[in-house]
């Protein structure tokens, strides 16, 4: 368990925004499905793509080290159609790998067991226990401990699911259902939260040749026996990651982004136009996007499209003028921890005047906080937002599982003190 000790400073300078986790996962999944060599480039090796990586290879991908990031061949995975074999999958803490992989081992005849740690097991799953259920594949797993044992294949047909609980389980069906020897429908039953992320799925099939037609916007239909067809692919930068550096903007550090699409189909550019809501100013030019300080004033935000963005913009509502409401975002309890509980205490520690309530926050903001003792809760995103606000606080911010941030950006504490942080990590054993 590390901790770091944070003395408050202004950050400047330029920051390479590491590649988007979420397209890294697909491209991984695409390209170890893929009839063939796929060379991916720019992946940052996090905690949460790892698993994906091993993952697939427990599946049977080829997936190689390259001077530019990974060589992947699917080609195995396709061949290995009679092979029933066990395989284990370790997701470690990464709900993504868990919820795309799932339908994707079921694509053959198979028998896997997914493992798993932190929140992780405690994170919804009855979606797909109720597929498994129509399709009588076996199943069986530790309440709240994961160790899911799997069993059967998933067949062509009719899939009706919510929309509203995680965006994952229809991510997953999508990447699977292309391989069967059939068509399939997927009905999506309630609104859809987290769209973005859909999109961003069948956008990276589309750029393995494989074709999933909407008609409306809940309705997907997803031909039989499609194939994904290798190709290269290099991973743009994270939005996710880029709202830390852009809401820092801001709040007055002067850091220039570089890596980020402007055209991105990420959920989470989202960040852009709530800091231009709230005033703030966003300049776009020369290959770098920069948010500037300004007397950002509160808004009401609604969590339900883009939820791993909001406990830094919750940071921002802490140090605009008035209140800011976050609405639609009770998903954020069911993530790494409940992020909502999680960064109301840690922005409250540092003396923001912040309160819970059951699907989000009202928050009354200050013109600086004081500083004080926070943790993390084991969450990458409430440490690296517990960091932007120190930027704006009077006294020392000490986080506590700081280490947390290897879950999706391991280079975050090197990436803060290069651009000025005066951050100081160490081990607590
Ligand atoms: O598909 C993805 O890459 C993700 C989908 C989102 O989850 P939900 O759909 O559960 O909101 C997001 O929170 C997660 O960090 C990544
Ligand atoms: C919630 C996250 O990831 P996952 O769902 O893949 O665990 C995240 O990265 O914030």
């Amino acid at each position: 368990m590390k901790s770091v000790k944070i003395m408050p400073s202004k950050l400047r300078g330029t920051i390479n925004v590491p590649p988007s986790k979420s397209m890294a996962h697909r491209v991984v999944i695409c390209g170890g499905l893929g009839a063939g060599k796929s060379s991916i480039s720019n992946i940052d090796l996090s905690d949460d793509l790892t698993a994906t990586i091993e993952g697939m290879r427990a599946l049977g991908s080829e997936i190689e080290k390259s001077s530019s990031g990974f060589i992947i061949n699917g080609a195995e995975f396709l061949d290995n159609a009679n092979a029933a074999f066990t395989n284990v999958i370790d997701c470690n803490e990464s709900g993504t790998t868990l919820r795309l992989l799932i339908p994707i081992s079921l694509t053959k005849e198979n028998s896997v067991v997914f493992t798993g740690r932190g929140n992780l097991g405690k994170r919804p799953l009855d979606l797909y226990y109720e597929i498994f259920e129509k399709h009588g594949i076996s199943y069986e797993y530790e309440k709240d401990g994961l160790n899911l044992k799997i069993k059967g294949s998933m067949k062509p047909g009719e899939y009706k699911i919510r929309g509203d609980i995680s965006s994952q389980f229809i991510s997953g069906l999508l990447l699977a259902l292309p391989l069967l020897d059939g068509d399939s429908k997927i009905t999506v039953t309630t609104d859809m939260e987290s769209r973005g992320y859909i999109d961003l799925t069948i956008d990276m099939q589309k750029r393995f040749g494989i074709d999933i037609q909407q008609s409306k916007s809940r309705e997907f239909y997803i031909k039989g026996r499609q194939i994904y067809k290798p190709t290269d692919y290099a991973v743009e930068g994270d939005f996710s990651q880029g709202a830390f550096y852009l809401v820092a903007g801001a709040l007055g550090n002067d850091i220039k982004c570089k890596g980020l699409n402007i055209d991105s189909l990420q959920g989470d550019k989202a960040v852009l136009g709530i800091i231009e809501a709230m005033g703030g100013k966003v300049e776009t030019k020369g290959g770098y996007i920069q948010a500037y300080g300004a007397d950002t004033q509160g808004t009401v935000i609604d969590g339900s499209q883009f939820p791993d963005i909001i406990p830094i913009l919750a940071v921002l509502g802490a140090l605009s003028r008035g209140t800011t409401k976050i609405v639609n975002a009770g998903r954020l309890r069911i993530k790494e921890c409940d992020r909502l509980k999680a960064i109301c205490e840690g922005l409250r520690n540092l003396g923001a005047d912040i309160r819970e309530l059951e699907d989000g926050l009202i928050i009354n903001g200050r013109k600086s906080l004081d500083g004080g003792i926070a943790d993390s809760w084991n969450d990458h995103r409430i440490a690296m937002s517990l960091a932007i606000a120190s930027t704006r606080c009077k006294d020392a911010v000490t986080i506590r599982n700081s280490h947390a941030v290897k879950k999706s950006y391991p280079g975050f504490w090197n990436d803060f003190k290069s651009l000025g942080g005066n951050a100081d990590e160490w081990n607590m054993g």
